[in-house]
């Protein structure tokens, strides 16, 4: 990290002395500790660049707040890392003329979006699942959810659990992260909905139907996933 420091300083007094913009590129494979590192440089620009706390959120803290969001919902366990990102992301943080922070955009890039449906294992889905099917007693009631090996999307590999990392807490701060970085409680909701009908979508199973070419729904548990889904999304 020191080198990483140095580098940053460097370009930080460049840029409050030229106006230039700077870049960090961060790259390396997987496990190497791009994450961690970009993680590192943030809490470093969002020290040297803070303001002095006024109450309420910062701009600060919501670019710090930014990371577990995005972890949740694009992060999963795989062979070489327990929280690998499956996306690529580009972190633009804007600077004042007096260097402290006056606001942030994150672009993101090429999720793995077919690890939705198939994972292999001993790899997990996207966290965001296992976090919600972990959620307090009321959250797993109105999503209908229930154990997460109860759902093909989750049980087709072996692992449901991370060594070190609580499920249930981990929802908990994702939500917390989500106030801090300004998604409303409406928008989180309509977000965990889709999350929680995707679930239930993977659980549908077809059998051939009377007609040609038909299929109907294979018994009264995938009737129940249906709708379970169907009433999920319609309020989304
Ligand atoms: N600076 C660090 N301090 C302590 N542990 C670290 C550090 N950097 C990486 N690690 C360890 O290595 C693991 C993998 O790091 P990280 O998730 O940052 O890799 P990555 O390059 O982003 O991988 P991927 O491309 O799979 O997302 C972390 O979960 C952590 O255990």
């Amino acid at each position: 990290m020191y080198l990483h420091s140095l580098m940053f300083l460097t370009g930080n007094r460049q840029m409050m002395n030229e106006g230039k913009s700077n870049s960090i590129l961060v790259s390396g494979e997987s496990g190497a500790g791009k994450t961690e590192t970009t993680k590192l440089l943030m809490r470093y620009l969002a020290f040297l660049g803070g303001r002095s706390k006024t109450g309420g959120r910062t701009v600060e803290q919501q670019v710090l707040e930014s990371n577990p969001v995005l972890e949740a919902f694009g992060n999963a366990k795989t062979v070489r890392n327990n929280n690998s990102s499956r996306f690529g992301k580009f972190v633009e943080i804007q600077f004042d003329q007096s260097g402290k922070i006056s606001g942030a955009a994150i672009r993101t890039y090429l999720l793995e979006r077919s690890r939705v449906c198939q994972i292999n294992s001993p790899e997990r889905n996207y966290h965001c699942f296992y976090f919600l099917c972990s959620a307090p007693s009321e959250d797993i009631k109105r999503y209908k959810l229930g154990d997460p090996s109860s759902f093909h999307y989750l049980n087709q590999s072996s692992c449901i659990k991370v060594d070190g990392m609580s499920d249930a807490e981990e929802y908990l701060a994702t939500r917390s992260a989500m106030n801090t970085v300004g998604i409303t409680e409406q928008e989180q909701e309509a977000t965990f909905r889709v999350v929680a009908a995707v679930l239930h979508l993977g659980n549908l199973n077809f059998v051939k139907g009377r007609d040609a070419d038909s299929s109907v729904l294979k018994d009264e548990k995938a009737k129940f996933h249906l709708n379970a889904a169907a009433e999920l999304l319609m309020y989304a």
